[in-house]
C-alpha cells in the first residue's frame, strides 16, 4: 500500500496536432499546485512553440521560473522516466510530485500508458493517474473523422478538455459534445476557456486524491455524481445518478454508466456511429470474487483480445480477503500490479465494478465471460470449469 502511495502520479496529456495541448499545460504550469511536476515533451520531430516551454539544456531538464521541472525525451520514454527517479532519489532534483506527459499529436496513447505501467521498474516508482486529452472545438468532429488516434485519444481519456470553443459556433460545439459521449460517456467535459481548466484539479482524475491520498473510487470509475460537481468540471449539463447501481436487483446491469446523456437524449453504448466501434460499460458484482477466477477471467480477455480492450479499471470484491478489494488497471494487454486497498472507500457499498472501453469487442461477450468465471448460469454457454478446461470453449472467441 504504502508504495502506491509513494508512487509519483503520471497524467498523460493528448490531443490531436494543433488542439491546444500545449497552451493548456502553459497555463496549467502556471497554478502553484502543480509545482514540482515534471513534464516530459514526447515529440518527434520539432514543435516549435513546444520550445518556448522548453529550452534546450546540456542535460535534457531544466528548472522553468515558475519551478516546474521540464525535460524533453531524448530517448526512450521509460530511459526518461527511470533517469528522473534516479535524480530524485540521489536528491540531484526534489522529489516530483507529478509527472506529465505531452504526447505528440499524432501518437496512439496506449503504447505511453502501457510505459508506465508495463515495465516492472517504472511502475514500482510511478502509477498512471489519468489521461487528459484535449480536443479542439474547430476542427474536432472532422480530425474523428478522419484520425483513427484521435479516436482512440478521446475513448481513453479520463477528461476532455474543449479547446477554441470561443472560436467554433454553438451548434459546432454541441454537435462535437455529442460526438464526445458517443465515444467517451464518462469522461468529465471541460470548457477549456474556463479558468478551471487552468487548475490542478483538470489532472486530479486518478483513484487517489493527491491531497489526502485516500482513494476515490467514484471519481476515479466516473461512475457517481459527486465526482463531476466536486471538481465544477462537468460544465455540458449532464445529470449523474449516483443511485443508479443500488439497486440490487441491477447487479448486472447492462452498460449504464449513471450518466443521463442529455446531449443526444438516449444511451451512448449503442450508438457508434461514425465506424469507431468503441463501446464503454461496466460491471457491476454484488458478491465477493474468488480470486483464481478473477485471474482467470482477466487473463483470457487480455491474452484472448487485449488489443480491443482500450482500457479497463475495476475495484473487485474477492473473497479471499472482503475486507480488502482489489484494484485493476489495465491497457490492451498491460494491467498495473494489482493493489489491495486497506479497506473499502465506502463501507456501505462493497460491489465489484468495473468499467471497460473496448473496440470491436462486444459488450455480451465480455458480459458473458464474467458471468462464466463468477458462476452465474447461462444458457449455450459453457461454466467456469468447462472454460478452464478449454478457454477456446467460450462463445465468439476466435484464435
Ligand atoms: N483561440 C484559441 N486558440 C487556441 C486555444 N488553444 C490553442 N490555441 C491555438 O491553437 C494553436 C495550436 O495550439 P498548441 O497549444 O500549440 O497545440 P498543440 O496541441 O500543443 O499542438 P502540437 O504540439 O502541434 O500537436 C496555437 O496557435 C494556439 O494559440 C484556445 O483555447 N483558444
Amino acid at each position: 500500500m504504502s508504495s502506491v502511495l509513494n508512487a509519483v502520479p503520471v497524467s498523460i496529456l493528448t490531443g490531436f496536432l494543433g488542439a491546444g495541448k500545449t497552451s493548456l499545460l502553459n497555463r496549467l504550469l502556471k497554478d502553484p499546485d502543480l509545482t514540482d511536476t515534471a513534464v516530459i515533451i514526447n515529440e518527434f520531430g520539432d514543435v516549435s512553440l513546444d520550445h518556448l516551454l522548453v529550452e534546450a539544456s546540456s542535460d535534457g531538464i531544466i528548472e522553468l521560473s515558475d519551478g516546474c521541472l521540464c525535460c524533453t525525451v531524448r530517448g526512450e520514454l521509460v530511459d526518461t522516466l527511470a533517469d528522473l527517479m534516479d535524480r530524485m532519489q540521489t536528491g540531484k532534483i526534489k522529489p516530483l510530485k507529478r509527472v506529465i506527459i505531452e504526447t505528440t499529436g499524432l501518437a496512439d496513447p496506449a503504447p505511453v500508458l502501457q510505459s508506465v505501467m508495463g515495465n516492472p521498474v517504472i511502475a514500482q516508482s510511478y502509477r498512471l493517474d489519468g489521461v487528459v486529452t484535449v480536443v479542439d472545438a474547430v476542427n474536432g468532429l472532422s480530425t474523428l473523422d478522419n484520425h483513427e488516434e484521435a479516436v482512440k485519444q478521446v475513448a481513453m481519456a479520463d477528461r476532455l478538455v474543449i479547446s477554441k470553443i470561443s472560436l467554433a459556433t454553438p451548434d459546432a460545439v454541441l454537435s462535437l459534445k455529442a460526438r464526445l459521449r458517443d465515444l467517451n460517456p464518462r469522461a468529465a467535459m471541460i470548457d477549456g476557456d474556463l479558468p478551471e481548466a487552468g487548475k490542478a484539479e483538470t489532472f486530479h482524475c486518478g483513484l487517489y486524491d493527491p491531497a489526502t491520498k485516500i482513494a476515490d473510487v467514484g471519481r476515479w470509475l466516473q461512475d457517481e455524481a459527486a465526482a463531476d460537481h466536486d471538481h465544477h468540471h462537468d460544465h455540458d449539463g449532464h445529470d449523474h445518478d449516483p443511485d443508479h447501481h443500488r439497486d440490487p436487483d441491477h447487479h448486472h446491469d447492462h452498460g449504464h454508466c449513471g450518466h443521463d446523456h442529455h446531449a443526444h437524449g438516449h444511451h451512448h453504448h449503442d450508438e457508434n456511429r461514425h465506424g469507431a466501434d468503441i463501446r464503454s460499460f461496466s460491471i457491476v458484482h454484488d458478491r465477493p470474487i474468488d480470486p483464481m477466477a478473477l485471474e482467470m477471467f482477466i487473463d483470457l480477455l487480455r491474452s484472448a483480445h487485449g488489443e480491443k480492450l482500450l482500457r479497463m479499471k475495476a475495484i473487485v470484491s474477492m473473497s479471499d480477503k472482503p475486507d480488502r478489494p482489489l484494484i485493476l488497471h489495465g491497457v490492451q494487454t498491460v494491467f498495473h500490479a494489482p493493489q489491495r486497498l486497506a479497506a473499502w472507500p465506502d463501507p456501505s457499498d462493497r460491489r465489484t465494478r468495473m468499467v471497460l472501453i473496448t473496440k470491436d469487442l462486444p459488450e455480451a461477450f465480455v458480459r458473458d465471460l464474467f458471468d462464466a468465471f463468477t458462476g452465474k448460469p447461462g444458457i449455450d454457454r459453457p461454466d467456469r470449469q468447462a472454460l478452464e478446461d478449454n478457454p477456446l470453449a467460450v462463445p465468439g472467441l476466435r484464435m
